[in-house]
């Protein structure tokens, strides 16, 4: 599949202005993006048209193959991972921390008469060893470290074996620690071929894991650059993004900014 999300000209129309504005942006099979923009450039407002939680106010949104307005979202919905803050503040407190994983195959937080396969109960139990919480699964979730809830929730997102896993700022409120340890995670996933097209949102360009491959920046709801990581997230894009002048140094394949 050539074209995972492809936004045309699309604006999210909001309290008298566009949100989202003239927003062009194509994602395609085997690519890793990371979205930045400063406080209310539209990176979340993009992430739920993505998701297939909102509808774009004009243009088209095609998410998998299928235009948005004229599929069943609900079949779409298994078909892309999602974390993201909001999402995670629905999960019930004690809930078991292996009953957050398995119940995204139903699409749900909080279990109650689902069945599940064994055959399921073992690919959250191995998607938490991946994220290195294996060890939490009978724990319940309120009682989870910041870091360790963010884990659970990359671990749920993948439950379905989604084709495009969309992360909403994972390492937010994270200690340094536990924000190297989880971009280590994201790197080992991004860097599998296996892995699903993803799209991630960060404040910063730090917290970019090695093998994404594409960035996103964000201004004012529109597109200020878009295109392969090396070649976009230049001292000067950023700088007009965030609207100061900023010098970019890449070491390896971490990034890091500041002011100039
Ligand atoms: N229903 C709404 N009515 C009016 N304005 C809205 C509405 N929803 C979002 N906005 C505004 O749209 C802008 C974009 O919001 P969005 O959450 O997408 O930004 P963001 O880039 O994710 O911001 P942050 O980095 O702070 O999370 C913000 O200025 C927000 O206040």
């Amino acid at each position: 599949m050539a074209g995972v999300l492809s936004l045309d000209d699309v604006c999210v129309r909001r309290g008298g202005r566009n949100i989202v504005d003239h927003v062009t942006w194509e994602v395609n099979d085997g690519e890793r993006w990371v979205v930045l923009g400063r406080n209310g450039a539209g990176k979340t407002t993009i992430l739920q048209l993505a998701s297939a939680r909102m509808h774009p106010t004009s243009g088209t949104v095609e998410i998998l193959e299928d235009r948005l307005g004229r599929v069943d979202v609900f079949e779409l919905r298994p078909r892309i991972g999602f974390a993201s803050a909001a999402l995670a503040q629905q999960v019930p407190g004690d809930e078991l921390v292996l009953d957050v994983v398995l119940t995204a195959s139903y699409g749900v937080t909080g279990r109650w008469r689902e069945v599940y396969e064994d055959l399921d109960s073992e690919r959250a139990q191995t998607l938490l060893d991946a994220f290195g919480v294996g060890h939490l699964a009978d724990r319940t979730y309120g009682t989870l470290s910041s870091g360790e809830r963010k884990r659970v929730q990359i671990a749920r997102a993948l439950m379905t074996d989604p084709e495009l896993l969309l992360l909403d700022e994972p390492a937010a409120g994270l200690d340094l620690g536990g924000r190297e340890e989880l971009v280590a995670a994201l790197a080992e996933l991004a860097g599998d071929p296996a892995s699903p097209v993803t799209v991630l949102v960060t404040h910063h360009v730090e917290e970019i894991p090695p093998h994404f491959t594409h960035v996103l920046l964000l201004r004012g709801g529109a597109v200020l650059a878009a295109g392969p990581i090396a070649e976009t997230l230049t001292a000067e894009n950023l700088s007009a993004t965030f609207g100061m002048p900023l010098v970019v140094d890449r070491h390896g394949e971490r990034w890091s900014a500041r002011a100039q």
